[in-house]
Parts: C-alpha cells; structure tokens; sequence
C-alpha cells in the first residue's frame, strides 16, 4: 500500500485573524499544531490581494515549520520573486481572480504554455519543486508535462461540489482517469480542494496520489472541536477574578 500524505492547508486561520486586525490566531502557531497532530506539510496560499495569509506568515513559517511548505501562488513576477527569496520545498501555481471567493478553477497551462513554462524553470532553478494546480483534463496534464513540472496538484472542486451522488461518481470517475493518465506519464500527483469528512475517502482510496492538501474542512472542524474548552476556559478566567477580588477586599 502507498503511503497518502496531508498538506494541512492553514489560509483560514489567517482569515479569522485578518477579521479583527489581531495578531491571532497566527498561521505560525497553527502550522505546529497542525505538525503536532500529524500534517506531513503545511500549504498556505499567499494571494495578490493577501486577505488571508500575509508575506510575514509565509517567511515565518518558511524558518519555523519542521515539515514542507508548500506555497500555494498565481504566476506573476511579483510572486515568483517571493518565492525565490522564500524558497519553500513545493510552490504549487494556481489560477487567480481577485473576485473569487476561492479557486474556480485549474491553471489553464495548455493556454499559457510559455509563461508557465518559463515560470517552471525559473523555480526549478531556484531548488523549489513546483506543481500545477490542474483540472484532470488530459490536454492540461499533456501541458504539464511539457513545462517538466515534476508534480500536479489535481483540482477536486467539481467532484467536491457535486449536486448529486451520479454527480459525484462521475466527476470521481474523472479524476481516476486523469490521475492514472498523469501517473503513467511519470508526473506525480497531489490531489485537492473542497474536500472535506464526508467526501475525502473515495479520493484519498486513489492509490496513485502522494498528498491531498485540505484546509477550510479542517479549519472549520477544529472551530467546533475546541469550542467547548475555549468557552470553559474563559468562564473559569472569570470566576477567579472574581474569587480573588473578594479575597483582597
Ligand atoms: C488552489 C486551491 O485549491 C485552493 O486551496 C486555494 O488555495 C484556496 O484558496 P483560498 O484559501 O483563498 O480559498
Ligand atoms: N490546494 C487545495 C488546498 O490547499 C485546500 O483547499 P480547501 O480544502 O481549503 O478547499
């Protein structure tokens, strides 16, 4: 059996910091814990606009995380710059439009196939490993190929966003494809977006993925799961303040 790896992808902590201009939660602290309980690398997406992760999460965690980062951008010069200085272990190349609420799509890379290609190098050569953030069309994974990207990352939005089950079983039976064609053409392939507990298990059974990056499901799971120690904790504060100052009165 091959061994399946998660990317915990960590953009929405930042979302709730960046809500009240506070200096938590911070991506940094998160991406330990998130190590702590077994993410075998940390994604964060940093986008043109920042209205989540910002440039100072991305150099921190570059010097703090004991994993892989995997940094998630469009492909623009201001970008590529970055991650030139930053020099994560992945920097995967993803569509951007600034009024999206998230990724709609893969890169078109057939489209773009120079710029893409010239962007390729230019991380190869700084000892980045790059991956294209793909839809499984065989046309686009052809594309790939050409822009010797060593991985992909295969969008899974459509099957994440199925209105049905047939919905659902057919968009899957297109990832296989693409997956199987991509691996057989010696690219290595990543697999995300959307996922969440109730849709993962039929991708993550997808025996030639290496890693699923996640990230709004896990976020949101852990805004409940911690809910109840958050709320204790802050009624305990308050009951010994007030147990202390009748003590001192
Ligand atoms: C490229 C991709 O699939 C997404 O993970 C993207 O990084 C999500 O961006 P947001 O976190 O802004 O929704
Ligand atoms: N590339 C996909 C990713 O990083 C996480 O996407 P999502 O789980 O937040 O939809």
């Amino acid at each position: 059996m091959n061994e399946i790896f998660l990317g915990v992808n960590i953009d929405h902590i930042a979302t709730l910091r960046n809500a009240r201009g506070t200096s938590y939660p911070d991506p940094v602290h998160a991406a330990d814990i998130a190590e702590r309980a077994g993410a075998d690398g940390i994604t964060v997406h940093l986008r043109e606009d920042r209205r989540h992760i910002k440039d100072r999460d991305v150099h921190l965690l570059a010097q703090t995380i004991n994993t892989r980062l995997n940094l998630e951008m469009a492909v623009t010069d201001e970008m590529l710059a970055i991650a030139e200085q930053v020099k994560p272990t992945f920097c995967c190349l993803v569509p951007e439009k600034r009024q999206e609420l998230t990724t709609e799509g893969g890169l078109d890379v057939a489209g773009n196939l120079p710029q893409i290609k010239a962007a390729c190098g230019q991380l190869a050569e700084a000892g980045i490993l790059v991956s294209l953030f793909i839809d499984a069309d065989k046309n686009q994974i052809d594309a790939a190929f050409q822009c010797q990207a060593p991985f992909i990352e295969i969008h899974t939005g459509q099957y994440a966003d199925a209105v049905s089950e047939a919905q659902a079983m057919a968009e899957l039976a297109r990832l296989k494809d693409g997956i199987a064609y991509a691996h057989q053409a010696g690219i290595k392939v990543n697999a995300g977006h959307g996922l969440h507990y109730h849709n993962v298990k039929p991708v993550a059974a997808i025996g030639e993925i290496i890693e699923l990056n996640i990230g709004h499901a896990i976020i949101a799971r852990a805004a409940f799961d911690g809910l109840h120690t958050a709320v204790a904790d802050m009624r305990k504060l308050m009951q010994e303040a007030r147990l202390s100052s009748l003590i001192e009165r």
